[in-house]
């Protein structure tokens, strides 16, 4: 596929993760589509974390929210070291300093939602960091708080609050195939050159 990353380990990896807006923007569901579209792995670093630990609501809940962003931190290193993949991210993994270093050499989607489309996506969710009275309200104030985080690593930002989900993965797949991949692993030395 178009595109690349040069993962965690300094070798050239064609990768096409997406941060994107805290949850609902289709993160996930999105980046199964692409993956199929562009006959490639998926990769949603939550399901990682779940596989090695356990429920997050748990994890929250028995270790912290800084026990889920190592873990998580470990699964996105893992999975943005991979060959071809589609890689979706929790909405917090850009909180990770490490994390945005490995994606200013990914090819990265930022969806956006509006909050008044969101609200019936995150209706009756189990996410921690949307637990209480009124997720929408804990919703907007985590955009706030990260929104400038998620531009800073964004290549493209494409909305999913209308039309089709499939339109929206029709069009990241198309970007995926124009856009270059590198072939070769960055040289420092000859950049500094
Ligand atoms: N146009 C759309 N784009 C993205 N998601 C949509 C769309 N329409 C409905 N949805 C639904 O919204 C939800 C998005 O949740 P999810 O993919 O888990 O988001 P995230 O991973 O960003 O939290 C899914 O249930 C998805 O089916
Ligand atoms: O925004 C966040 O901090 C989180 C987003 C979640 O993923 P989604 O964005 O896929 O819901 C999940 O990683 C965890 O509940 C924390
Ligand atoms: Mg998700």
């Amino acid at each position: 596929m178009a595109g690349g990353c040069r993962g965690p380990h300094g070798r050239c990896r064609p990768v096409a993760p997406r941060a994107g807006r805290p949850h609902g923007a289709g993160k996930t569901s999105i980046g199964r589509r692409v993956s199929k579209a562009l006959g490639i792995d998926f990769i949603d670093t939550d399901t990682a974390v779940q596989r090695e630990h356990g429920p997050i609501e748990q994890i929250f809940q028995t270790h912290g929210e800084a026990a889920f962003r190592a873990w998580e931190r470990a699964a996105v290193r893992e999975a943005l070291s991979r060959g071809d993949v589609v890689v979706s991210l929790g909405g917090g993994a850009v909180l990770d300093a490490d994390t945005r270093a490995d994606l200013a050499e990914c090819r990265v989607v930022m969806l956006t939602v509006d909050p008044r489309v969101v609200a019936g996506r995150i209706h009756g969710t189990t996410r921690p960091l949307l637990a209480g009275e009124d997720p929408l309200v804990r919703w907007r104030r985590i955009w706030q708080e990260r929104r400038s985080l998620y531009e800073s690593v964004a290549d493209i930002t494409i909305d999913t609050s209308t039309g089709h989900l499939q339109h929206v993965v029709d069009e990241i797949a198309t970007w995926a195939r124009r856009e270059p991949e590198p072939t070769e692993p960055r040289d420092p030395e000859k950049e500094q050159s």
